[in-house]
């Protein structure tokens, strides 16, 4: 029997989205951390990622958000085979890829493709753009009709730059430019499934906008599924058809961007949103809920019992700290809207009586002060 894979057309229609393309189940990744002396051993793990279930369906654009921390790069790198899981299932279109050998994993592979923060360290500052764009075609054996030099013109064209340019050198590009070389660097080998992490944050506020229009119109015009991984909710929040919300390694919150933006249930989705500084500049919605999301996320080294996000939430109790809330569909939430929370907030974002502060020693300080 070939140990490559066959990739079927992507079967069955799940969470009321498209076929689904992309499902991990249970994903799971702790970093080992080794110590003592003489001889190392393992006196603990970082618990980067831990039980994540999420779907991508095909064409679709889903957003995962989270603090700094929480386990979004992790997952993004599980899903595209950079990081052996330690437990956990992916499925890319109907196949078993998570333990899937660099054989196995060669025909996925095209199909897979990532988009990198930094577009200054992610491209070879010693290759011309026409390179960088046309390696992943010659590693792969693609020859497309009209050759691959006419193809990285396309390409250059395609994300919006002269294709003139096709000898320069990263340095002689902007930021911006340079993500836009990433993205036709991605798009050579005509992928099915973008995950993206972070491509904006790296850029100024003004070029940000022009750089997701870019993924936008590829995701729309080309039907590449997305997943967009970024920190604030305002970045995804015309991008994504679906949102998860992840904290501490896990997803707390998913749902699709109507439910997630406007009748969020976790109390962490509702501090994320009340962060978003569009959110609040906009007239309508001026008197929403300020929730101010200081102090750090916890250790993932040791994670708190039972709900990870109790140790910042107003709303915690005994049970809290005993029983890990599963995320399901709780009730008020619509079709697969799904929340991990014992004491879900109303679906609602209207404004509240009081600021809520969730760092104690701040709001004792604050206390103090009055
Ligand atoms: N190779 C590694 N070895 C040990 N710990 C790691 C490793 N990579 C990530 N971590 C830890 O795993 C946790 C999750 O990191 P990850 O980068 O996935 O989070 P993130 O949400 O993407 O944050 P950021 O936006 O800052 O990249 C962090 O505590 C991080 O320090």
């Amino acid at each position: 029997m070939s140990d490559k894979l066959t990739l079927p057309k992507p079967q069955g229609p799940v969470d009321g989205a498209a076929e689904t393309l992309l499902s991990v189940e249970g994903l799971t990744k702790h970093f080992p951390i080794y110590g003592g002396f003489p001889i190392k051993r393992k006196v603990g793990a970082v618990q980067a990622v831990d039980g994540v279930d999420l779907t991508v369906g095909v064409g679709e654009s889903v957003g995962l958000v989270g603090e700094s921390g929480c386990g979004k790069s992790t997952t993004g790198r599980l899903i595209t085979r950079l990081l052996e899981p330690t437990a956990g299932k992916v499925t890319y279109a109907g196949q078993d890829i998570t333990h899937a050998s660099r054989r196995q994993m060669a025909p996925v592979r095209s199909e897979i493709q990532m988009i990198f923060q930094d577009p200054y360290s992610s491209l070879n500052p010693r290759q011309t753009v026409g390179t960088i764009i046309k390696s992943p075609m010659e590693v792969n054996g693609i020859n497309p009709k009209g050759g691959v030099e006419n193809r990285v013109r396309e390409l250059l064209e395609l994300v919006g730059l002269n294709p003139e340019h096709y000898n320069r050198f990263p340095h002689e590009f902007s930021g911006g430019q340079r993500q836009r070389i990433g993205v036709a660097r991605a798009l050579s080998l005509n992928p099915k499934l973008i995950v993206a992490d972070e491509p904006v944050s790296a850029l100024d506020v003004s070029i940000q906008a022009q750089v997701v229009n870019l993924l936008q119109k590829v995701q729309e015009e080309m039907g590449i599924a997305f997943l967009f991984i970024a920190h604030d909710l305002a970045i995804v929040r015309h991008f994504s058809q679906r949102l998860a919300v992840m904290y501490l390694g896990k997803v707390v919150e998913v749902g699709d961007r109507d439910s997630i933006y406007n009748r969020p249930r976790h109390p962490y989705t509702h501090a994320l949103l009340s962060a978003v500084p569009e959110v609040a500049l906009d007239d309508e919605t001026e008197d929403r809920e300020r929730i101010r999301l200081s102090g750090d996320v916890p250790s993932p080294i040791h994670p708190p019992s039972g709900c990870r996000f109790r140790t910042r939430c107003w709303k915690a109790q005994d049970k809290c700290a005993t029983t890990e809330p599963p995320l399901v569909q709780i009730s008020g939430n619509r079709e697969n809207h799904l929340t991990a929370c014992h004491f879900p907030e109303d679906p609602t974002t209207e404004a509240r009586n009081e600021d809520i502060v969730l760092d104690p020693a701040l709001a004792a300080l604050e206390k103090e002060g009055e």
